[in-house]
């Protein structure tokens, strides 16, 4: 018997409809992975099985029993658990307190509580101290926290939606052993994700949500990260060519072989940005980066390696200390009290749920590049409307209107936007976190022509990143960091980017 049986669901936000009919089972013990392109819908079938959303049609059944849950709550009580990626726990709380909250044992003493979190923890491989406070947490393993709590009632299903999206290889590896483990005691995982390799390597069958229903039901065994792609957007998709190290052309320079075998010391006229001996006090030890013209240098490392402190001293936000700074030819200081010559990269953050976007604005003033107001005749009114629209179809994004809010768009669907705006503005050298987390397989495309386009104009890029397949589909060059150097650097130019991802997972787990 199937442990959840799901048939005809269907889910519309106004004209928008979502879910057209989607039917499929998790068998007891069965890792049945969901993908499907952003903005295809799987939160929102997240949601219905969490109880937060109730669908407009469908019925589905846990254990033989009809389930309908009311709410969060009345879904946990009745065995399903939804773990999310941009989960907010309250800061203030002991991590023993949340893992029992929403439970029937929330409020009871913390002494009382403490043991049996702390075991619960152990299972979900958090080796904390439940009276630890939440802030005192990095943000990224409130999903394993999370995990816990959902074991901490008789969960039958546990939906993981995009819990991997923000771990480095390492923590991935620990959250589909939680996964095995769960499956090994009879409960059914539905993991979310949009990374492909990890995914298969752990599932046990795949859906592929698109078009409003499930497209493909396979084993996972019959399938690899490029058919699955495929699958995910409904038509053939290679695997992005590796990059090519775009050197702006100049006059004069246009013959220089952009894919040079073996690549020269740049003239001084080719350095953006050059570091000796960068130091962070306690936590970076003497770095040293050139960055070319229009090169995309990846810089990934585990939490402690000094990695974002590294990206913190480049943008100003921590104090930092260098033998020798040059930006385009000018000597800069990494000392804030001289205003002036301060080295401040701008830096974009797929941060949380907002993205530096307002959830209440409309798509088309997200995009306008001039304040609202400032167009003065209709033409180029049209002309601004008419970027804006090419925008919005070049991406892909998911709606209807582009008088839609950017708040009820999908989370990938909004930091695509987000992402497109802060790079029509990106000159020079900027910081990118993460740019292409929690987006699709062609958006990750479209992200990478945004940068191909960028770095064509001169602009130079450094990526931080925990995804070596980001990596390796956007950098030229990736520097692994540990200890508060960079301990090797992969040169990414030469090889096909799943080789690339291969040497950045086996660098990253060594170091
Ligand atoms: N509350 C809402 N109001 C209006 N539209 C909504 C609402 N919630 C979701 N939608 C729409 O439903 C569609 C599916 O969104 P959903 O978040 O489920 O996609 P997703 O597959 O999880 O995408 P992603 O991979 O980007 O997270 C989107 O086009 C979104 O605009």
């Amino acid at each position: 018997m199937a442990l959840l049986q799901v048939e005809g669901l269907k889910k519309s936000f106004g004209a928008r409809r979502v879910l057209q009919g989607v039917s499929f089972s998790v068998a007891e013990g069965e890792i049945v992975g969901l993908v499907g392109s952003n903005g295809a819908g799987k939160s929102t079938l997240g949601d219905v099985l969490a109880g937060i959303t109730a669908a407009d049609a469908g019925q589905m059944t846990l254990q033989g029993h009809p389930y309908a849950p009311l709410s969060a709550d009345d879904a946990r009580h009745l065995g399903v658990g939804v773990v999310e990626q941009l989960v907010q726990i309250d800061p203030g709380l002991t991590i023993a307190q949340a893992v029992f909250r929403g439970t029937p044992q929330a409020g009871r003493p913390q002494a009382e509580l403490r043991e049996r979190a702390r075991a619960l923890l152990t299972e979900a491989t958090l080796d904390v101290d439940p009276d630890t406070l939440v802030g005192e947490l990095p943000h990224f393993v409130h999903g394993l926290v999370e995990i816990a709590r959902v074991l901490a009632e008789d969960t039958r299903l546990v939906v993981l939606d995009e819990v991997s999206a923000a771990l480095l290889p390492v923590e991935v590896t620990r959250l589909h052993a939680v996964a095995g483990r769960l499956s090994r005691q009879g409960r059914g995982v539905l993991y979310i994700s949009h990374r492909l390799p990890e995914m298969l390597a752990l599932v046990d069958r795949v859906l592929v949500l698109r078009d409003g229903v499930i497209a493909l039901d396979s084993p996972a065994e019959d399938l690899d990260p490029v058919r699955l792609a495929a699958e995910t957007v409904g038509e053939p998709i290679s695997l992005p060519a590796p990059r090519v190290a775009s050197a702006p052309a100049r006059s004069g320079r246009d013959d220089v072989p952009a894919r040079a075998p073996t690549r020269p010391a740049p003239s001084e006229a080719d350095v953006a940005l050059r570091v000796r001996n960068l130091r962070v006090p306690g936590r970076v030890q003497g770095v040293d980066l050139l960055l070319r013209q229009g090169e995309v240098v990846g810089l990934t490392g585990h939490r402690s390696s000094g990695v974002q402190e590294i990206a913190g001293a480049l943008t100003g936000e921590l104090p930092a200390l260098s033998d020798e700074l040059v930006l385009h030819g000018e000597r800069r200081s990494l000392d804030s009290s001289a205003d002036e010559a301060a080295l401040r990269l701008p830096a974009y953050r797929p941060d949380e749920d907002a993205y530096g976007v307002d959830p209440g604005e409309t798509i088309a003033r997200t995009l306008t590049r001039e304040p609202w107001g400032a167009l003065t005749d209709v033409r180029s009114e049209i002309a601004s409307l008419r970027g804006v629209i090419k925008t919005v179809h070049r991406l892909d994004v998911k709606t209807l209107s582009i008088r839609t809010v950017v708040g009820a768009l999908s989370g990938g669907d909004r930091h695509k936007l987000a992402l497109a705006r802060w790079m029509a503005s990106a000159q020079d050298v900027v910081v990118l976190h993460e740019p292409t987390r929690g987006l699709d397989v062609r958006a990750r495309q479209q992200v990478r022509q945004l940068l191909d386009e960028a770095t064509a104009h001169g602009t130079s890029v450094v990526v931080v990143s925990v995804d070596p397949e980001e990596l390796a589909e956007c950098c030229d060059r990736v520097g692994i960091v540990a200890g508060g150097r960079v301990a090797r650097w992969i040169d990414t130019r030469e090889l096909a980017v799943d080789a690339v991802r291969a040497r950045i997972v086996e660098a990253a787990t060594a170091a």
